[in-house]
């Protein structure tokens, strides 16, 4: 198999995912995934999936527990899905606000689903709230240890 290359999705409505997203692209092509690419989840098939190796999500919640505009589609479909996703391993971080009930409530259905197809997480999903800096600094610190680990492996 090819040299597993990061894909890093986000899912937003008003760009802190986005932003996020794309820090975490600079970090990521800075610490030496020079290939890695970054893309709104919009862009993205279910099926896509399958021949992927690496992915990190960036997502928020909206309406109640609902995936942004943005990511409805993928989402939708990807809850229909059938597909093998064994050789994908990734990691969600979402963002949302923990005075909703349903406190990121796509990030959750989003790992679940994925993990219900067969993808492995390169480590748990991490939930920020509105201050979300500190949780993505954490997330990131953990993820890109453990995707240079997984490319030089491969
Ligand atoms: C109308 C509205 C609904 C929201 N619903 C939720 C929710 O159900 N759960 C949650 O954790 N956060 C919820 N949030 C918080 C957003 O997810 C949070 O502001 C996030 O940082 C937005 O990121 P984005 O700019 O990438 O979309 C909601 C925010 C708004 C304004």
């Amino acid at each position: 198999m090819s040299k597993p290359i990061l894909a890093i999705y986000y899912a937003t409505e008003t760009g802190n995912s986005e932003t996020l997203a794309r820090q975490a692209h600079e970090r990521a092509v800075a610490e030496g995934q020079a290939d890695a690419i970054v893309a709104n989840i919009s862009t993205l098939k279910p099926a896509d999936l399958v021949s992927k190796q690496l992915a990190l999500f960036v997502v928020s919640t909206w309406g109640d527990g609902e995936p942004p505009s943005d990511g409805c589609d993928f989402f939708y479909d990807l809850e229909k899905a059938q597909l093998d996703l064994s050789g994908l391993r990734y990691s969600v971080l979402g963002l949302g606000d923990r005075d909703y009930s349903d406190f990121n409530g796509f990030a959750r259905k989003l790992d679940e689903r994925l993990t219900a197809l067969g993808a492995k997480a390169l480590l748990p999903r991490a939930e920020a709230d509105l201050d979300y800096e500190d949780t993505y600094n954490e997330w990131i610190g953990q993820a890109l240890p453990l995707i240079s680990e997984a490319v030089t492996a491969s």
